[in-house]
């Protein structure tokens, strides 16, 4: 049991589950699209494959730092320098299953919407960005809008404002669902000098910036009530009102609050609860 839950930890499998919902919805959101079960297993099959690469790879690649920070230092048991090869091919592994898998079985669109996904996550963000600027998680929450675009691609092999707009929603909330974790780390980054935007510019400023993106995603989120052809279902635009509302509530809590990080911690875990149910109440019209 505990080699499944390493397993689960080092590829980020909770991460991966939201992830995968991503391209549920934006795959069911297609008409017709819950007529094509067996596809939607290989979009899942092959996303989850690529998502667990891309987690495992950007363990491999953080090793250095993963061990010396508080949340991260357990993985450092599974993934090190002495198990970095054979992580290595694991990941490859994972990754070459989930593009053939796609490209033979769903179409090359899709493939390059996985793909993408994964490069954007492991080079975009965890080589090129992560270490280096505090817009790491803005630029590289890119990789979370690839699974909307795929799900769509995979039954039409087009993209759509439908999926584009499942794919920004995703991009417009990852700010809000990261910098809310991350001021819960502010030393680990601190002290090993990884630019997250607390460790740069303190918890006042983030919260500052949360409430701002947070207004951005909330703005964004309500466009559907304006563009009829954005093909998310009669549950969505209610149930975003209310999810909407509750989510400012918890981002304008630390403000009251003194800035007590557990607050910031709430507005986290909220934050995935978010996405869930929007994603949840896009699929149920068309299951
Ligand atoms: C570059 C963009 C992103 C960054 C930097 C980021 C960062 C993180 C971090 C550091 C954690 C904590 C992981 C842990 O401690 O094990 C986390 C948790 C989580 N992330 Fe993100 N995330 C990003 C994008 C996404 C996307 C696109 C999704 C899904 C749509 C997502 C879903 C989740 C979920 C569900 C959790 C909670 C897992 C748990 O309960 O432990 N994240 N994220
Ligand atoms: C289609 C496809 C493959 C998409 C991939 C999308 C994906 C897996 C996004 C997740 C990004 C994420 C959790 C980053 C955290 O890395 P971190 O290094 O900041 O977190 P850590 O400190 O916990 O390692």
């Amino acid at each position: 049991m505990s080699k499944l839950k390493n397993f689960m930890k080092i590829t980020k499998l909770e991460i991966t589950m939201l992830i995968d919902m991503v391209a549920i919805a934006a795959f069911l959101a297609v008409p017709g699209g819950n007529k094509y079960p067996f596809l939607l297993l290989i979009l899942v099959i092959s996303g989850t494959l690529a998502s667990m690469s891309a987690s495992l790879f950007n363990n491999i690649y953080d090793i250095d730092i993963d061990i010396k920070m508080k949340r991260t230092r357990s993985r450092s048991k599974i993934v090190n320098e002495n198990t970095r090869n054979r992580m290595i091919f694991f990941a490859s592994i994972m990754i070459v299953i989930s593009l053939v898998l796609s490209y033979f079985l769903l179409n090359f669109l899709t493939m390059i919407f996985i793909f993408g996904g994964f490069l954007s996550y492991v080079v975009l963000y965890t080589i090129v960005l992560k270490r280096r600027t505090s817009w790491n998680i803005v630029i590289g929450g890119i990789a979370g809008s690839f699974p909307a675009l795929a799900g769509w691609a995979s039954l039409t092999d087009s993209v759509s404002i439908t999926s584009l707009f499942i794919a920004f929603l995703v991009f417009m909330w990852t700010p809000t669902h990261f910098w809310n974790l991350s001021v819960n780390n502010i030393d680990d980054y601190k002290e090993n000098n990884i630019p997250m935007l607390p460790a740069r510019v303190g918890i006042k400023k983030t919260a500052f910036w949360i409430m701002i993106n947070t207004i951005i995603l909330i703005t964004y989120s309500l466009i559907p009530f304006f563009i009829s052809y954005i093909h998310v279902g009669y549950l969505y635009f209610p149930m975003a009102v209310i999810m909407d509302v509750i989510l400012l509530a918890y981002v304008i809590r630390p403000f009251m609050r003194n800035y007590d990080r557990k607050y910031f911690r709430s507005a986290f875990g909220f934050s995935n609860m978010y996405m869930l149910i929007l994603l949840i109440v896009i699929m149920i019209p068309f299951i």
